[in-house]
């Protein structure tokens, strides 16, 4: 069975993947799983104590990095949270560094997978982190935004068949409450995933802000729809790297996007591991 194979049921395949993680992992059961984007990599090691660090691209159904040695690792993390908690109590966390973006062209199994993994996996929650562009002047890079909701502008669903989803509350309410009770200014945006791999236009942005989007990228929206089928609650969370084209007189620069994201590291990473542990 493969992905690629129409006939074959991509559950099945993360089931296969979950099977392979808890019998390298030695944990037979993650109860959070993590989506690390562009600046939120430094998170990980912040989490707790790494169980295993496995190369994505050996489990059924994921690919290799598309930036060789930047990601494509899945690791098991033991939370430090409860560091006195009964064996039992104790809660691992699955980081998935191996994202699929739908830009690269491998299909929607592809970029849906990892939410499946998670859910096969046995988490309750996935947190989706991105990185992204601001169409509001006021939140700067480096600024953290909690998704409210998204605009799904690639066309595409990671769905397949009648599988009719309601998207009400797609990105917890409660979620989002944890994650102020960390850090209560927080702002909420709407984040719109368009397809990429080209930056919007300034039209492009002027459009989004027109539809009610605060925030652009090339992620995260399919992901959640996939997480929800799958039965998990989402919390996003977006690292603005940059104000999206037009907003600024100045041009987008790929060393502004990396900049941000190093920048606003240590930050974030303390803010996602805050939360993971509640
Ligand atoms: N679509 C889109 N994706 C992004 N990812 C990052 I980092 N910045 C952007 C951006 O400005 N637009």
């Amino acid at each position: 069975p493969s992905l690629d194979d129409p006939a074959t049921d991509p559950r099945e395949i993360a089931a296969a993947a979950a099977r392979e993680i808890a019998a390298r992992s030695g944990v037979d059961r993650h109860d959070l799983a993590l989506v690390l984007g562009s600046g939120w990599g430094g998170a990980a090691d912040l989490l707790g104590e790494t169980v295993a660090d496995l190369p994505a691209e050996e489990l059924p159904g994921f690919s290799a990095p598309v930036v060789p040695g930047h990601g494509g690792r899945i690791r098991s993390i033991r939370l430090s949270s409860q560091p006195s908690a009964e064996p039992s109590e104790v809660r691992h966390a699955l980081v998935l560094g191996a994202r699929t973006h739908y830009y690269e062209g491998k299909g929607v199994r592809r970029v849906a997978h990892a939410a499946r993994v998670a859910s096969a996996c046995g988490a309750s929650t996935l947190v989706l982190t991105n990185g992204c562009g601001s169409v509001r002047r006021e939140w700067g890079p480096g600024s953290v935004v909690l998704v409210s909701d998204h605009l799904n502008l690639t066309g595409t669903s990671p769905l397949e068949g009648a599988t009719f989803v309601d998207l009400t509350d797609l990105y917890s309410a409660r979620l989002r409450g944890v994650a102020r009770e960390v850090d209560a200014d927080l702002p909420e945006g709407v984040y719109a995933q368009f397809r990429g791999p080209h930056y919007e236009t300034p039209a492009e942005v002027r459009m989004a802000g027109v539809m009610g989007a605060d925030l652009v990228g090339m992620s995260t929206a399919l992901e959640a729809i996939a997480a929800r089928e799958a039965g998990l609650e989402v919390l996003g969370l977006s690292l603005v790297t940059n104000l999206a084209a037009g907003v600024s007189a100045e041009a987008l620069s790929h060393e502004e996007v990396l900049q941000a994201g190093s920048d606003a590291g240590p930050r974030i990473s303390r803010l996602l591991a805050e939360i993971a542990g509640r």
